[in-house]
């Protein structure tokens, strides 16, 4: 009986020894998480950063980059400012506008200075020499943020885009080579391909429509264009059941680009509410579409799958630890990368030459000359797109002014030095690209201007900072692996389109450049056009273009 009681009284005394520590570790985490924040900034603080002061600790600035964004959109809306952003000395950078809080603290804070997305302290960075360093990094301890992993499984999965460490690099070996120059060299042809259906359309509408100058919105025809090359250059001869999945992509990156993803609570996703069932579907038959262009390549060419981007993943995917999500995020991160910020880049440049009579007559020029234009422009071929310099100044250009991605983003997975600043782990590094592109101190005093002179003579020569100041395709060793395929597919669709007709602004544009995951005209572009050697009348053709001065 004594025995029994004394058996008792210790299983009583270790349970409370158990709950007692299960709560001293509680305490200890909770107390740990309370004050990291606190330790984090203290940590900055001490290398001469501050920032603004976070409005709450589970919300860190979050409301209040919520609020002024509403206070701007609202704004916006009672100016209906849309239209005139660029008047005046070309155009502003209309990041200040998207997103008002970072001008506004870079004024009160400096080049660098921290801020909080929830308890996560977020470095914002526009000092030159720290941008290089970033670029400069190879230490897998910083890639891709994780918050733009957990919120956009959808479209990215755990492809190439947004892993990290080992997965990501195992993936940018197997991919990169797909998109060398050497690669890109074969796939004018393909291109060129890919561009008569608009051809054919813009020339279907020019000859029905009265005085020979049609009026066409002009986003989609660019974006199924780009599509098509993504689809040819991957798929090759399966390119075809590309359209499906581009129409379910294009589906599903509009539900996935709102609300912004930093303002998102991750754990909504998983609610089956109307929008997550649809997101959920779309994702599900997309990844069905991917395998079964798979599935018909293996089951047609056995061993070999072929020398294209899909031939190359399938072949690799053996050595994958799961080899169908290898095959199908990678596929749908060639696709988001590759085709909207291609087709938006495009898009601009036609928008630039359409407001900038001058350098389209020198751009055409070009083409024409280059392409034998007086016995009519032959289709281009990949020597002749290399020797297009001023089509390539004006893609540049285009680049600069509306850079597709506004940020490059990194997180910190360790504590990493940045030559003399330490980042700790678990930082998000943002820098601002577009803010870059629009930099006078760089850029000098025509920064807002259209002047494809400035890269006459290369990057280095059209500013200070080169590394820092024009960044496009990104920073260092996560750097845009299909620039060469988009520089040569932005030139080709210009050449083809420049030997047919002339573009001028449609009336109706309004300038207004929107953040939907890339920069993009809010409200499209829509454009006049004749062809070149129609003699129809200028009118709309001149006129539209009084509305940019630069
Ligand atoms: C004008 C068109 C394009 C622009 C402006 C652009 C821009 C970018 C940017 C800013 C990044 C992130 C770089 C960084 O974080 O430092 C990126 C990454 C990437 N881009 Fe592009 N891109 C374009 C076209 C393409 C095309 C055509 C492809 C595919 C063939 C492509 C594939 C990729 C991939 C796979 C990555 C991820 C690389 C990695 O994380 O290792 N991009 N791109």
């Amino acid at each position: 009986m004594v025995q029994e009681s004394m058996v008792t009284m210790e299983s009583f005394s270790l349970s409370l020894v158990a709950v007692g520590s299960a709560a001293a570790l509680v305490y200890l985490c909770v107390a740990a998480w309370v004050s990291w924040p606190r330790r984090v900034g203290e940590i900055f603080r001490r290398q001469g950063i501050d920032g603004p002061p976070p409005s709450s600790f589970l919300m860190g600035n979050l409301s209040e980059m919520q609020a002024r964004v509403q206070q701007h959109a609202v704004a916006s809306a009672a100016e209906d400012g849309a239209g005139d952003l660029h008047k005046g000395d070309g155009f502003d950078d209309y990041c200040k506008r998207i997103f008002p809080y970072f001008d506004k603290w870079r004024k009160a804070y400096g080049d660098t200075y921290l801020y909080w997305l929830r308890q996560r302290p977020a470095l914002y960075v526009t000092d030159p020499e720290l941008i290089r360093e970033i670029g400069r990094c190879v230490s897998l301890d910083m890639g891709k943020p994780t918050y733009l992993q957990k919120g956009q499984e959808p479209i990215f999965g755990a492809g190439v885009l947004k892993t990290n460490g080992a997965c990501w690099a195992r993936q940018r070996k197997v991919i990169a080579p797909e998109f060398y120059m050497a690669k890109v060299r074969g796939m004018v042809g393909l291109m060129v391909a890919a561009a008569q259906p608009l051809l054919r359309s813009w020339e279907d509408s020019v000859d029905g429509a009265k005085g020979g100058v049609a009026a066409v919105d002009v986003d989609a025809d660019i974006r199924s264009f780009s599509f098509d090359v993504i689809s040819r250059a991957c798929f090759g001869d399966d390119h075809s059941r590309g359209r499906e999945i581009f129409l379910r992509l294009r589906a599903l990156s509009g539900f996935m680009s709102e609300p912004s993803v930093i303002f998102t609570i991750p754990s909504l996703r998983y609610l089956p509410t109307a929008k997550n069932r649809r997101i959920w579907r779309l994702t599900q038959e997309i990844r069905s579409l991917i395998l079964e262009i798979a599935r018909g390549r293996r089951a047609a060419t056995g061993d070999s799958p072929g020398p294209d981007f899909l031939g190359s993943i399938i072949d690799n995917s053996g050595d994958q630890p799961r080899p169908d999500d290898f095959v199908v995020d990678n596929c749908k991160n060639i696709y988001f990368a590759g085709h909207e910020t291609t087709a938006v880049t495009a898009t601009w440049c036609l928008m630039l030459l359409a407001a900038h009579p001058e350098w389209q007559d020198r751009a055409r020029a070009e083409v024409l000359d280059v392409c034998g234009g007086a016995t009519g422009a032959a289709d281009p071929d990949f020597d002749m797109i290399s020797r297009m310099k001023t089509v390539g100044m004006v893609v540049q250009e285009t680049l600069r002014l509306f850079p597709p991605s506004s940020f490059v983003v990194r997180e910190t997975f360790g504590d990493i030095r940045l030559g003399q600043l330490l980042a700790p782990k678990g930082t998000y590094l943002f820098v601002p690209v577009s803010t870059m592109h629009h930099d006078a101190a760089s850029w000098g005093p025509t920064v807002h201007r259209f002047d494809p002179d400035r890269f006459k003579n290369g990057v280095a020569a059209a500013c200070k900072n080169p590394q820092a100041a024009f960044m496009p395709f990104g920073l260092g060793a996560r750097t845009c692996l299909g620039q060469n395929l988009a520089i040569v597919e932005v030139k080709t669709l210009l050449a083809v389109i420049l030997a047919r007709f002339a573009i001028a602004l449609s009336p109706d544009y309004r300038h207004s450049p929107a953040f939907r995951l890339i920069i993009e005209p809010e409200f499209g572009l829509r454009l006049h056009i004749r062809r070149i050697d129609a003699t129809a009348t200028q009118d709309g053709f001149v006129k539209s273009n009084d509305r940019l001065v630069s």
